[in-house]
């Protein structure tokens, strides 16, 4: 044992200096519990392998620098008997249950967790980034791995900042706000690298024109790290094939369709999924509207990875001594340089992360649970580990107007004395609140979802809102008596105004309702469809197939380049939408068909359809196998892949392109700021065609 570690009685508070080396409180225990439930979910699958991470060395900041980490630091110093703990739970583990120990950060997990070592061993330690050194509290064990919680910061990553949301601690909505934004985009970039590496097993274009992954790194050390000369399922000790799977079980559990993870608060609460329940935040695409609907095609596959056998691991320490070594030049955030810097290179170019100019404020939804505290209404989000309430009266990834219109309703609510639900009672009114804005329009829509149909002095309430809001052009009361999670019941009602709200994204008019499903960050959106359609490289004669197409957002933005755009879909409401919008556009080339891609494409097929480029979209689960077979025997010239999940993409990447196609390369969008999500739009040509 580490000499500088042992066990200590004591257990230090919680230190902060200026937000940097800010332990993240009770996130720690919470998000032990969310990488344990994954890890666990793993175990019953009985796969092996190592987990993958993101990390690497940091410039030294030091604790003095800090104004962090004396008491912590001196106790370092004069610790260390070499023995191994008397009671360690679990023998032969260097650390033990409850014991205080200095740990090095050497990357980050897939939910944003510090992935620590003491001794050889690994910890999970949330709030911990890469490069750091850290005092911890270990919460529970097992044989290859441990959970701990962040005491201290002895040594600060310089890319730590101070969150600036006052609930970021307890909310759980966000998971990277302690990480400088660029840094958020490096890690995002690297999880696709990563993935598409040790996954797909694919090479990814590296400069140097050496071993996938060995340069690509740009301004900082987010990457994937394995200790050199330990077996590949040895490493961390959680398998790699995990995060693959964990994305099957997280959306067979959840039951989402429209699963791009997050939005779904409750449903997600119910199924202790790793988004987190920030209510405001519920912080990625929006599960909910779809909820249940699609939750057949969450279905477990047995389709999974094989645990990865490569021996060439990227050593900690040789990631370290490579920083600074002048790559930053090269491979800057907004791109420039990066195609010389590539050219004659193989392998697939991952651009850097398209982010955001202001990364806060984004969100154009807003779904917030309702409760009473001491007989008062309150609306916000949910403690962790429960359902109780807390009253929340922002949320900085909200767009400002959600915030203002939630507080006003609550403000009303009270004043009329409306009833919250009671999840325990099953009894009292209010159970969410949902607000759209629409951010090109300025319109905005109020959702009452209520535990019944009668709504007291619903009159006075609706005229209030009417006065305090002026934006507000549609007032819904949505009707849920369900004993639920899901936050939508069957019927919905408008009380007052239009039945829908419209935005665009570019010059595309869509058309929201209470239900329908919309992204939830439109600026990002439309760098996102953008840059499908740069990929799809369409000059207005070809077939277009868009898989997966929800509302047919991505169908509708095509159709005006292409001769004929096709769009299929499971949800029928959703379809409906897409049919909709098509007509608001007035878009006449494109056809919406509802059914599983993986049966319908086939039918197309047998009808005499060609695509030259198939569009897919799929949920976190990421493609059906029979539809990916068919994708190759209908061999389109271009196959545009948009991901909210990269393992998976990872994954079917290497399928497609085992049966004839070449990833040319991958664009990773922040969708999500401030989270751990990233989403991605991959360009795959067919390998007899030049691009
Ligand atoms: C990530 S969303 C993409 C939606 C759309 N492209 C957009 O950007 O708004 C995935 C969509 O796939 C749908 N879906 C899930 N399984 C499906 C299947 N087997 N066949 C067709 N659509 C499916 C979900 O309902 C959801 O609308």
């Amino acid at each position: 044992m580490n000499k500088n570690n042992r066990r200590s009685s004591s257990t230090s508070g919680h230190k902060r200096a200026g937000g940097a080396g800010k332990p993240r409180g009770g996130s720690s225990e919470q998000g032990s519990k969310r990488s344990e439930a994954r890890v666990e979910r793993d175990q019953r699958s009985g796969l092996s392998g190592a987990r993958a991470a993101f990390g690497g060395g940091h410039s030294e900041l030091n604790s003095a620098q800090t104004g962090q980490g004396r008491k912590g630091a001196a106790r370092h110093a004069s610790g260390g008997s070499g023995k191994r703990p008397a009671n360690t739970a679990l023998a032969g583990l260097p650390v033990e249950k409850n014991g205080e120990y200095t740990a090095e950060i050497i990357g980050i997990g897939h939910d944003g967790e510090g992935v620590g070592r003491v001794d050889g061993f690994t910890l999970f330690i949330p709030g911990a980034l890469p490069g750091e050194r850290v005092r911890v509290k270990v919460l529970k064990l097992k044989k290859q791995f441990g959970y701990a919680k962040l005491l201290e910061v002895q040594k600060a990553s310089p890319d730590r900042v101070g969150p600036p949301c006052p609930i970021y601690d307890q909310c759980g909505g966000c998971q990277l706000q302690h990480l400088d934004y660029a840094a958020q985009l490096e890690v995002k970039r690297q999880l696709v690298v990563d993935n598409l590496e040790r996954i797909g097993k694919l090479k990814v274009a590296d400069r140097t024109g050496g071993v996938a992954g060995a340069a690509d790194h740009y301004s900082g050390d987010y990457r994937m790290v394995k200790d050199a000369g330990q077996p590949a399922d040895a490493g961390l000790g959680i398998p790699e094939s995990q995060i693959l799977n964990e994305d099957v079980l997280e959306s067979a559990e959840v039951g989402k369709g429209m699963d791009t993870a997050g939005s779904a608060v409750s449903a997600i609460n119910e199924a202790d999924d790793s988004v987190g329940e920030g209510a405001y935040a519920n912080n990625t695409g929006d599960a909910d509207l779809y909820t249940g609907m699609a939750g057949s095609q969450g279905s477990l596959r047995s389709r999974e990875l094989q645990p990865l056998q490569d021996t060439e691991f990227v050593d900690a320490a040789s990631l370290l001594d490579s920083a600074g070594d002048g790559d930053a030049e090269i491979l800057t955030q907004d791109g420039a340089g990066y195609e010389a810097a590539f050219a004659g290179t193989e392998g697939i170019v991952v651009y850097p992360t398209i982010g955001m100019d202001d990364p806060w404020r984004y969100r154009n939804k807003a779904q917030v649970p309702f409760g009473e505290e001491q007989g008062g209404l309150v609306g916000g989000f949910y403690a962790q580990g429960s359902h109780r309430i807390i009253d929340m009266e922002a949320c900085l990834i909200q767009h400002s107007n959600n915030d203002e219109v939630i507080a006003k309703v609550k403000e009303i609510g009270r004043r009329l004395g409306i009833r919250a639900y009671r999840e325990e009672t099953h009894e009292g009114l209010l159970r969410h609140v949902v607000v759209k804005v629409g951010f090109r329009t300025g319109e905005i829509m109020v959702v009452l979802i209520t535990n019944g149909e009668e709504i007291p002095r619903a009159a006075e309430w609706i005229r209030e809102i009417r006065a305090a809001i002026p934006g507000v052009a549609s007032i819904c009361q949505n009707v849920n008596i369900g004993r639920t999670n899901v936050i939508f019941g069957r019927t919905t009602r408008v009380l007052w105004g239009h039945e829908v709200i419209y935005d665009y994204i570019g010059d595309v008019k869509f058309a929201i309702s209470a239900r329908s499903f919309f992204q939830v960050n439109p600026v990002q959106t439309e760098a996102l469809y953008g840059k499908a359609l740069e990929y799809a490289g369409l000059t207005g004669g070809e077939t277009v197939v868009d898989a997966y197409c929800g509302i047919g957002t991505i169908s509708l933005f095509l159709a005006k380049h292409a001769k004929k755009v096709y769009g299929v879909e499971i949800v029928p409401e959703a379809i409906e939408d897409a049919k909709r919008n098509a007509l608001l556009n007035g878009i006449s080339n494109a056809e919406f068909a509802v059914g599983g891609a993986e049966d319908v494409l086939p039918e197309w097929q047998r009808a005499g359809v060609r695509p030259d480029v198939i569009v897919v979209d799929p949920p976190r689960k990421g493609c059906d196998e029979r539809l990916l077979d068919t994708i190759l025997q209908l061999r389109p010239e271009r196959v545009v892949y948009v991901s909210c999940n990269a393992s998976t993409l990872a994954r079917d990447l290497r399928v497609l392109e085992d049966g004839g196609y070449r990833t040319v390369s991958v664009q990773p969008v922040d969708m999500f700021p401030h989270t751990v999500h990233v989403e991605n739009v991959a360009l795959l040509v067919r390998c007899d065609t030049d691009v």
